[in-house]
């Protein structure tokens, strides 16, 4: 059995992590697993941390750090079986931590993207909020304006994706993300992408995977044969 590969993908609001992730998942065939989903999912389902989750939403805050691990870490138990791409967790020292003590982590990736870059995505970013799926009337527009490519439901525009309040968040963001690669780059696992394009820095983190999957898929084969 080959040894499982586990990774996170880091980023400020607007940096790709979404997109991304998802060309990660389709080209090694990790499962994509996003804290945002799993907040949507349990507030749909109203559980008690989905409740919780929504009053700091609607306030536009992060879910407190103790209510998003014990959301999340139960679910990567369910993922045991599985090489996992993380995106949207860890986004704080502690989270990290708790994730540190559930599993070994190969790969955190760090998506390092300028301010008026991430504007300007914002500015254009529409979603679908029951499926978390995304667009872009510049980078990739659903094919029919406003309308979810799959289930043809209405896009909405996030509150916090305006211009005015991504400066706020991104703050943050820094304060809060800074600790975290610091802890990544204590590691030794950490691996930093800057670019404006999104299809400049896609093959730089496909060459990175296939390196780091390829070599754990090799020493799991040696060690099986020793
Ligand atoms: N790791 C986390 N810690 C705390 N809150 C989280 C975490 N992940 C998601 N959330 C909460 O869930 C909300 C939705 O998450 P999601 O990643 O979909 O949106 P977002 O943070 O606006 O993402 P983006 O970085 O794409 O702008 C976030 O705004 C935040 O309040
Ligand atoms: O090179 C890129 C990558 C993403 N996007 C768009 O920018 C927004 C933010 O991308 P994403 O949601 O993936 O970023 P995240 O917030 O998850 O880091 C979305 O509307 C994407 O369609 C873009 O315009 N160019």
């Amino acid at each position: 059995m080959s040894k499982l590969f586990r990774a996170v993908i880091m980023g400020p609001p607007g940096s790709g992590k979404g997109t991304i992730s998802e060309r990660i998942a389709h080209s090694f065939g990790l499962k994509h697993l996003s804290s945002g989903d799993f907040v949507r999912e349990n507030i749909a389902a109203k559980t008690e941390a989905g409740v919780l989750a929504k009053t700091y939403i609607k306030k536009g805050l992060l879910v407190p750090d103790h209510v998003m691990t014990r959301l999340l870490l139960p679910r990567l138990e369910e993922m045991t079986k599985y090489s996992w791409l993380l995106d949207g967790f860890p986004r704080t020292l502690a989270q990290a931590e708790a994730l540190n003590s559930a599993c070994d982590l190969d790969v955190a990736i760090n998506l390092n993207i300028p301010l008026e870059t991430l504007k300007e995505r914002l500015q254009h970013r529409w979603i679908h909020p029951p499926s978390g799926r995304v667009y872009n009337m510049c980078f990739n527009p659903p094919h029919v304006q406003g309308k979810d490519d799959i289930t043809g439901e209405p896009l909405i525009q996030q509150e916090d994706d305006r211009p005015e309040a991504l400066v706020a968040r991104l703050r943050h963001y820094k304060d809060v993300a800074k600790p975290v690669i610091d802890f990544y780059k204590a590691k030794g696992i950490l691996y930093t992408f800057s670019d404006t394009e999104t299809d400049r820095i896609w093959p730089n983190i496909s060459t990175l995977l296939s390196t780091k999957i390829s070599t754990i898929q090799s020493d799991a084969r040696c060690a099986s044969t020793h």
